[in-house]
């Protein structure tokens, strides 16, 4: 058998592998628990955990990820700490200051809108309630809008305020650029300030990662480590970007603690970082594998930091979740092994 990037064998991928499932505070991105392998290497740890839809192709990416950072370790750092955005999930009003209390010192809050089943006047009460207390808000439509659906609720969710942008407001690039365009006039007609559009889905599951930016369907970019394959391809994809004037917005797939230490640790090494990081989902989870980092002045300390053995114990995954995992984790470590991937430092 090949070894991918002359890294570890599968052997010594399974050797430190935990399978863990973290229950989550609040449903979010649809789901209650969170599920991860985690896999301890010579340079600490990584976190192998695309989500369950993903097909194994997808997947790969996300454990080329998790090796890069147990057998590699983090880039150079250029900061101690990393500025992060409140994430609200799509929740009621009354329950916003609760979300937002593990959060202090945070400037920028990111809100849920256009979730499955809820109304745009759902959407509107739930950014009214977070503005009371942040003023600087972003949303993420995670696709969910049609182009002109997409152009009324912006419109009606910038009427209070602007916003800081919106995130992939609907599912498709050429969707991106017709609710780019409409919106610079529906916000001229009205004298309020453009909302930027920037792209999470679009760069994240895409082959052309670059393809958003160069049709004009962006203004900002969201990169997450994971999906990206790495720490090292993320800071070569924001070069990129930077190339084409296209900020980056660091975020997190909704990782446990040591998924987190990669998301931290681009962000640390990137060397402009004009946006608060998507990297405070930690307080979704009821407990994580570390003990968590506490926000000061709306900012995470980006060392670092190793999973706790006993929470790794009490979070252990049931036995046939664990055995689906590790059989996944195997199939994709063959993927990765076939493609001949090499680590492009
Ligand atoms: O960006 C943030 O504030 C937190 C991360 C976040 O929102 C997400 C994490 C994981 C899965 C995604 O559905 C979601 C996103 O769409 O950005
Ligand atoms: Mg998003």
């Amino acid at each position: 058998m090949t070894v991918p990037f002359g890294g570890p064998s599968l052997a010594d991928l399974l050797a430190g592998a935990r399978v863990v499932s973290l229950p989550m505070r609040v449903r979010f991105r649809g789901i209650t628990t969170r599920e991860a392998v985690l896999l301890e290497g010579p340079a600490g740890w990584g976190e192998f955990a695309p989500f369950p839809e993903y097909d194994d192709a997808e997947a790969a990416t996300w454990l080329r990820a998790a090796i890069e950072a147990a057998w590699l370790g983090p880039p150079t750092p250029l900061r101690e700490r990393v500025p992060i955005n409140a994430t609200v999930p799509a929740i009621a009003p009354q329950q916003v200051p609760e979300i937002l209390a593990p959060f202090p010192g945070a400037r920028t809050a990111k809100v849920k809108v256009a979730e499955n089943g809820q109304t745009l006047a759902e959407d509107v009460a739930r950014v009214a309630a977070v503005r009371e207390l942040i003023d600087n808000v972003r949303v993420d439509a995670n696709g969910g809008w049609t182009v002109d659906e997409a152009v009324t609720a912006l419109d009606a969710l910038t009427a209070d305020g602007p916003l800081e942008y919106a995130e992939q407001p609907c599912a498709t690039v050429p969707e991106l650029v017709e609710v780019r365009r409409r919106l610079a006039e529906v916000m001229n007609r009205h004298g309020r300030r453009r909302v930027p559009i920037a792209a999470d889905e679009s760069i994240r599951r895409a082959e052309d990662p670059l393809k958003v930016v160069r049709t004009g369907g962006a203004d900002v970019a969201v990169v997450k480590v994971a999906p990206l394959g790495g720490m090292r391809r993320l800071l070569s994809l924001a070069d990129d970007l930077a190339g084409h004037g296209v900020p980056v917005v660091v975020s997190s797939a909704l990782d446990t603690a040591v998924g987190m230490n990669a998301g931290l640790a681009a962000a640390a090494a990137l060397p402009a970082l004009p946006y608060a990081c998507g990297l405070g989902t930690g307080g979704l989870f009821v407990t994580d594998v570390a003990e968590p980092r506490q926000v000061a002045d709306g900012s995470l300390a980006a060392h670092p930091i190793a999973p706790d053995q006993t929470r790794l114990a009490e979070l252990g995954a049931p036995p046939e979740r664990a055995q689906w995992w590790l059989a996944r984790l195997r199939r994709c470590y063959e993927l990765l092994a076939v493609s001949g991937d090499a680590w492009d430092e």
